[in-house]
């Protein structure tokens, strides 16, 4: 297999099967889910951010009754198979197809190995779909999939034996892993092709976790109470569920994340750097736990907006400032900070499963160039820094290189910096599972 996926894919205009009129398909049918997240899935190969592509995607296609739901559910699901379906069309295809439709095989192959009782459904609705986009092409899409139908528990049990494909992640991801978690990485994997599980953080200012677990089950919503104070639910739920969401009671934010806050452990009256500080949700979380002049940096202004919808809704207020927190000149008045939160950008391993394109877009390359970005933030920060001051990184990866050895290189070109025990421990690798994301934290302080 090549180093990415998706190597027999070809120009949408290579073979468009001629002229023939496309057939329109039923906004709620499978057939055009499966049209639909087959486009999504062909934009996030071309390198794309799926993000971005699923809100267009939602803009350009606005007929009522298109199963949105079933969309994100058949676009997540395959591109967290990362390898599988390539894999096995690689046996079929002796031509590229345009992208779309190979996007539409990928698809339908993951929903062949969920729903394999639907065999044949998924299969009619798959080539309803392909002749939608390409009507000459049909046969070749039928054709394919009733060849995978045939050999089918061959073609998995051929999958299951390669890593790549058994644990759907790249094979220089595994290798890193493998090499700094040789008990754990297969479990960290196997996390990150999990259904990312749905927590709530309590605003604290309004109520206690407990209060709020109670609030939640009047509502019909079963949750556990988790040793952060994090309510992490049973069932995923809209937002307009729970009850008090828009006045600010809860706030969705993955359980892991949770304990910034808390280890950055913020006091009345001190001045508080948030430094990389979008969506605001760990912003916020240090404003409801204490009285502090905070100010939150942001490099990208649109993501700066979101802090401060969300300090609106939830009644908080910080200073918000538009900058690359590196810039010293630009941003810093030279008063520093009794405490900084680094939470800093990254490859972002750590919840590959709510962002299933971070496998498909990001290269091996690309994790030393995150650590000198991090490297040199870091070194930034740390001047801005009082003395006796403490600064908590953070990153949602579970790379050893912007983690561990990120801070152990820190600590080697700052003499004064002291690594702090964060409840007895050194660091916290907060590895990714059934009520968490990944997460890595380590606090230092700096010398007096
Ligand atoms: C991991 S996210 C932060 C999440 C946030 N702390 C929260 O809990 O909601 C990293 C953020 O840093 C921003 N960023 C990246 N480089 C930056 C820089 N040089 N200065 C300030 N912000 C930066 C990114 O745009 C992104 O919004």
């Amino acid at each position: 297999m090549t180093d990415r996926p998706g190597h027999r894919r070809a120009p949408a205009r290579a073979r468009d099967g001629g002229h023939r009129r496309p057939a329109p398909l039923a906004p709620d049918s499978l057939a055009m889910s499966l049209s639909l997240a087959g486009q999504l899935v062909a934009a996030v190969v071309e390198g794309k951010a799926l993000t971005e592509q699923l809100a267009h995607s939602r803009r350009r296609h606005t007929a009522p009754d298109i199963n949105w739901g079933a969309v994100q559910d058949l676009t997540y699901g395959t591109l967290r198979d990362y390898g599988r379906g390539d894999a096995v069309l690689g046996q079929f295809l002796q031509k590229p197809l345009p992208a779309a439709l190979h996007g539409v095989l990928l698809v339908a192959f993951h929903r062949l190995e969920q729903r394999h009782d639907q065999a044949h459904t998924i299969v009619d609705q798959a080539v309803s779909a392909a002749a939608s986009l390409a009507p000459g092409l049909k046969g070749v899409v039928n054709g394919v999939l009733r060849n995978i139908l045939r050999r089918f528990d061959a073609l998995v049990t051929r999958l299951d034996a390669t890593p790549e494909t058994r644990l759907r992640h790249p094979d220089w991801w595994i290798r890193r892993l493998r090499a700094s978690y040789p008990d754990d990485w297969e479990a960290i994997l196997a996390a990150g092709n999990q259904h990312p599980p749905m927590a709530l953080r309590v605003n604290r200012r309004r109520l206690t976790p407990e209060a709020g677990l109670a609030r939640l089950a009047e509502a019909g919503i079963a949750a556990r109470l988790l040793d952060n104070g994090a309510l992490c639910l049973e069932r995923a739920c809209p937002v307009d569920q729970i009850p008090g969401f828009f006045t600010g009671d809860f706030s969705v934010q993955d359980a892991g994340a949770q304990w910034a806050a808390r280890w950055l452990a913020p006091r009345d009256g001190e001045r508080i750097l948030d430094a990389c500080a979008a969506p605001g949700g760990k912003t916020a979380h240090l404003l409801e736990l204490a009285d502090v002049d905070l100010t939150a940096l942001e490099l990208d202004p649109a993501r700066a907006t979101r802090i401060e919808e969300n300090l609106e809704r939830l009644g908080l207020s910080a200073r918000i400032e538009v900058a690359d927190c590196a810039d010293l000149e630009r941003w810093w008045d030279g008063r520093p900070f009794d405490r900084i939160l680094a939470d800093v950008p990254c490859s972002a391993s750590g919840v590959v499963r709510r962002h299933p394109d971070i496998k498909w877009l990001r290269r091996n390359t690309d994790i030393p160039r995150f650590a000198a970005q991090q490297a040199s933030l870091l070194d930034a920060l740390w001047r801005t820094l009082a003395p006796g001051g403490t600064m908590l990184y953070v990153t949602c990866s579970v790379f050893d290189e912007e983690n561990r050895s990120q801070i152990a290189r820190f600590c080697a070109r700052h003499a004064d910096a002291i690594r702090m025990a964060i409840d007895n421990q050194i660091e916290r690798i907060v590895l990714p599972g059934a009520d968490h994301d990944g997460f890595y934290y380590a606090l230092l302080q700096k010398h007096r």
